[in-house]
């Protein structure tokens, strides 16, 4: 039906990507045996590396993410620097809200403003209420093909997605917040219109991933950037369910063509959902660094894989402290199912020298541990 007539066109592409050569990162998804733990960082595309601020310098945020080989030079910057096992494309959440018909703005120094914000439950009506995600969103697709081409096999690429209570918060805060008080206004007082909004960002991230894997991702990270700022109770009303449903929809469509593409899910600060997240039809549950490796894996039970965790500060220690933190962090996770990465993304401040220290610590351990 719908799904199936906005993917069409991806299909018959011929693609003829280049051969996987190291599945490290993929085999951790499923908990499969590798030699070493994989590593990747999030925004390993950014700031920190001052090849990525010459790029970017002068140039709009949102123009560079409309541009497939601006995306594609950024995305593979950080892996010409890092034995890094994944690569993650440059992009963002926010160009959700902008194919729904709402403009975002990068305003320097203060991040992602929207110039006019979601006030009322009436202002639903001036989102599109069918988007065409092939042509509002078709440039991320082509940045993905271009960048897995380009990678030429070296790593497996990961696709992205807000997920719908964080794409929500900003629609309707106009940018970051701490409180989220005008969004989480919503939610006590407009639990309809809430629950309305958050349909339509699951219907519109459903077809969105379908076309990241159709351009060539393979693997999905769903952003639960604000899962924090809810407790447990509007979290499995307002946050859960639709995790949950984007799992479910992606992976039955994908079954259909007979395509295996792991899902990662990371709420941030939602501690209090582990148990639920580990049941939520993700093969990866990504962890901020507020949760202790051991009891992260007792919680989740070896249902799923873990991703995470370490505090990303730990990068500004010196880097044989940053060599025995890693150590640790193995020792809790174990080295079956589990992805090495911070518990949140790199920070522009950050050495490039400590984030290769990182890698190699997570490398070099791990394979130590194998050979126990
Ligand atoms: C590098 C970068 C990005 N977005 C922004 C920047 C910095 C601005 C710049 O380069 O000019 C603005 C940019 N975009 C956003 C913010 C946060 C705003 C805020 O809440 O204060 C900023 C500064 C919104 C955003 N954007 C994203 C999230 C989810 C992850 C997270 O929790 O941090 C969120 C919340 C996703 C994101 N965003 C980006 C990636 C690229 C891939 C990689 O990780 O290397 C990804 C995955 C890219």
């Amino acid at each position: 039906e719908n799904l199936h007539n906005f993917i069409q066109p991806f299909h018959n592409v011929p693609k003829d990507f280049p051969k996987l050569k190291n599945d490290a990162f993929l085999r951790a998804c499923h908990g499969q045996e590798t030699n070493h733990v994989p590593v990747w960082c999030m925004r390993q595309a950014g700031r920190y590396l001052p090849e990525f601020r010459e790029f970017r310098a002068g140039k709009d945020f949102f123009e560079t993410c409309r541009s497939p080989a601006a995306c594609c030079e950024l995305t593979l910057q950080p892996l010409r620097r890092f034995p890094f096992d994944a690569a993650i494309i440059f992009s963002d959440i926010l160009v959700i809200p902008q194919a729904m018909g709402m403009d975002v703005q990068m305003v320097a120094g203060k991040g992602p403003t929207f110039p006019e914000p979601l006030k009322e439950p009436e202002d639903l009506l001036l989102l599109q209420p069918k988007v065409d995600v092939n042509k509002e969103l078709g440039y991320v697709f082509k940045a993905i093909t271009l960048t897995r081409h380009k990678l030429d096999g070296k790593v497996p690429l990961i696709g992205f997605t807000g997920a719908p209570w964080t794409l929500m918060a900003y629609m309707i805060e106009g940018g970051g917040s701490t409180t989220h008080s005008k969004a989480k206004r919503w939610l006590y007082r407009h639990p309809e219109a809430s629950h309305k909004l958050l349909k339509m960002l699951t219907d519109v991230i459903v077809v969105y991933l379908l076309g990241q894997v159709a351009a060539g991702a393979q693997a999905l990270q769903v952003f639960e950037s604000h899962a924090g700022c809810l407790g447990p109770v509007e979290f499995q009303e307002f946050s859960l369910p639709y995790l949950r449903d984007i799992a479910r929809k992606v992976k039955d469509q994908l079954k259909e063509s007979g395509q295996d593409v792991p899902m990662i899910v990371f709420a941030k600060d939602g501690h209090y959902g582990l148990e639920d997240l580990s049941q939520s039809h993700y093969e990866v549950v990504g962890l901020d660094w507020t949760i202790d490796p051991r009891s992260a894996r007792e919680r989740t039970g070896g249902k799923v894989s873990l991703q995470g965790n370490m505090d990303p500060c730990a990068l500004y220690a010196p880097k044989e402290r940053i060599s025995e933190i890693v150590k640790k962090m193995l020792e809790g996770f174990g080295t079956r199912g589990y992805i090495a990465n911070l518990g949140h993304g790199l920070y522009p401040d950050m050495d490039p020298e400590n984030v290769g220290a990182f890698v190699e610590a997570v490398h070099t351990h791990s394979r130590h541990l194998n050979l126990k």
